[in-house]
């Protein structure tokens, strides 16, 4: 037995939801591009759980019932209150979704019918969770969700309690759809593993935010925001660069396992980073971002991912850096819940094999010869 480091390269599933194929992403077949242009989170999310796109009226059913489970039981709430004023974002989302599955009577009904029902709660209650942990550690009361509103406007409403802006809407619900599903990225595969022990869907979705929070995966939206903060103005960050670059450290928000000749989602993330620039009136996050890109890819030929130009995105959007990796989550809740009512639906115990590389033959000592 010989181990794959990291798993590389390793086909541990098969699934019909995305994938990739010589850098195209695609969810259930639908380009990204496509997707990115035209769909809008709702659309995606159903596109992910049905596997084909909605009608109008399969479309009005699925954004009134978001908007019917969006509310979060008092209680979480209650805790969330108690949670210590410097608890990590993803640290509270990860408590808060762990702690919606003691509120849930069907919590454990194994039920197909009762798992679609609990994705559709999972993906309306985590965004109202986060406006509720960003407003409660600034001392001020959660903003009750609108009802028949998008995702991506609720959850900016519920942030600040003003109406957003329409242009701010769609920037957030087409930063969703960029990061609704992943083939078999960290935090699905975790998911996966979880509720292929037939554990419970809040189990899997609380194991998937556990790994989207590393920087290594979705960590990495904030760490560079973190980065650019850092380097502070664009004559900085050639030295800043290449003095990392010297130091062998990574640069975040670049690289990719799977893709080596660029992120196919990260086209887009620019340029909508390079619009609101335009729109605000201020494009000094931007120009930062595509310096470090022009650096980091003629340096080390890596590329960026989706990652890199959603932390300038949500900087223009108003958003505290701590809140991306959160909202990450938002998105790939669809992907993560459409995974586990995948797996379940042909379910086998995911157990690998570890090559072990330890002692052998050694003999056990008594305690006082030790
Ligand atoms: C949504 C997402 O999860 S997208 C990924 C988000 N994560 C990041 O942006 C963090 C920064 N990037 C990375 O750490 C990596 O590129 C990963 C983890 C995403 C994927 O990497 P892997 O396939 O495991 O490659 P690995 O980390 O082994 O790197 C291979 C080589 O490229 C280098 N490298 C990879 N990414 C970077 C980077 N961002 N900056 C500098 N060097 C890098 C490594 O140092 C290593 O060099 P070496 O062979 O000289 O030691
Ligand atoms: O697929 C991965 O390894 C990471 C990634 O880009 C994602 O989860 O969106």
């Amino acid at each position: 037995m010989t181990a794959t480091k990291g798993l590389e390269g390793i086909v541990a599933t098969t699934s019909s939801i995305s994938s990739i194929i010589d850098g195209v992403l695609t969810y259930r077949g639908i380009n990204i591009d496509e997707l990115a242009e035209h769909a809008t989170f709702e659309e995606t999310a159903y596109l992910l759980w049905y596997g084909k796109l909605p009608t109008s009226s399969e479309l009005k059913g699925l954004i009134d019932q978001l908007s019917a489970n969006a509310a979060v039981p008092a209680e979480v709430i209650q805790q969330m209150k108690l949670y210590p004023s410097d608890t990590n974002s993803m640290a509270a989302l990860r408590t808060a979704v762990s702690s919606l599955a003691l509120y849930d009577k069907a919590a454990n009904d194994m039920a197909p019918e009762a798992n679609v029902l609990k994705a559709i709660k999972l993906q309306a209650q985590i965004p109202t969770i986060i406006a509720a942990f960003a407003r409660i550690r600034e001392g001020k009361e959660p903003i009750a969700p609108q009802a028949g509103a998008t995702i991506a406007h609720n959850f900016l409403y519920m942030l600040t309690g003003q109406a957003p802006e329409e242009v701010a809407v769609k920037a957030l619900d087409q930063a969703l759809v960029l990061h609704a599903d992943h083939e078999l990225n960290a935090s699905t595969f975790a998911a996966r593993v979880t509720v292929a022990t037939l554990s419970d869907i809040y189990s899997g979705v609380t194991s998937a935010i556990g790994a989207l929070k590393g920087p290594l995966h979705g960590g990495a939206n904030e760490a560079v925001m973190v980065m650019l903060d850092e380097i502070g103005s664009f004559a900085k960050v050639e030295p800043y660069i290449n003095q990392k670059l010297a130091n062998k450290e990574k640069i975040m928000g670049f690289g990719h396992r799977v893709y080596k000749n660029g992120d196919p989602r990260a086209k887009h993330l620019q340029h909508m980073s390079r619009e609101l620039g335009k729109l605000t009136g201020n494009m000094e996050l931007y120009e930062m971002s595509v310096r470090i890109e022009e650096l980091v890819t003629g340096q080390k030929g890596l590329k960026p991912n989706v990652d890199f130009y959603s932390a300038s995105v949500y900087t223009t959007l108003g958003i505290a850096r701590d809140l991306f990796t959160p909202i990450f989550a938002i998105s790939r809740t669809s992907g993560w819940t459409a995974h586990i009512l995948e797996q379940f639906e042909n379910n086998r115990l995911i157990r690998p094999r570890a090559e072990y590389t330890g002692p052998v033959d050694n003999r056990f000592v008594p305690i006082e010869k030790r």
